[in-house]
């Protein structure tokens, strides 16, 4: 039982380096949390209500995650077949159109909570 705890906090402690990585290697997340920093700022500045800031972070974690895991792919890519082949093209394309369903969704969240300020 013990060696499950080890386990499990051996665990959190490999997700907590790959958060920071993520965070001060990748410039696509980097870029990511800036966005997403700027939207923090606006939720203050129109004062949004409660479930707003709820569906709102989750749009953010929902974006940062799934551009995370497409970095993964990314990765995984490049270290298996470094040079040019059409299945690794398809694959990194559609690791990139999961992407684009997260930020479709957090861009229409985005447009439900913000536009009618400005109407
Ligand atoms: N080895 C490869 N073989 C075939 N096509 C590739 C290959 N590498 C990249 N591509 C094509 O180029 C696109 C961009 O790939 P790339 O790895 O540069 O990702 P990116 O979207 O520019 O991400 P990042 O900016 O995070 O590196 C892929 O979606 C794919 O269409």
């Amino acid at each position: 039982m013990p060696g499950f705890f080890i386990g499990r906090v051996k665990s959190l402690k490999y997700a907590v380096k790959g958060f920071f990585l993520l965070l001060t290697t990748e410039n696509s997340i980097i870029t990511q949390t800036a966005i997403s920093l700027v939207f923090v700022g606006m939720g203050f500045y129109f004062k949004i209500d409660r479930v707003d800031w709820a569906l709102q972070f989750l749009a953010m974690g929902l974006v940062l995650a799934i551009e995370s895991l497409n970095t993964a792919v990314e990765k995984v890519c490049d270290f298996v077949h470094p040079d040019y082949h059409q299945k690794i093209g398809f694959i990194k394309d559609i690791a990139s159109g999961a992407v684009t369903f997260a930020v479709l969704t957090a861009f229409l969240i985005g447009m439900l909570i913000y536009l009618p300020y400005f109407l």
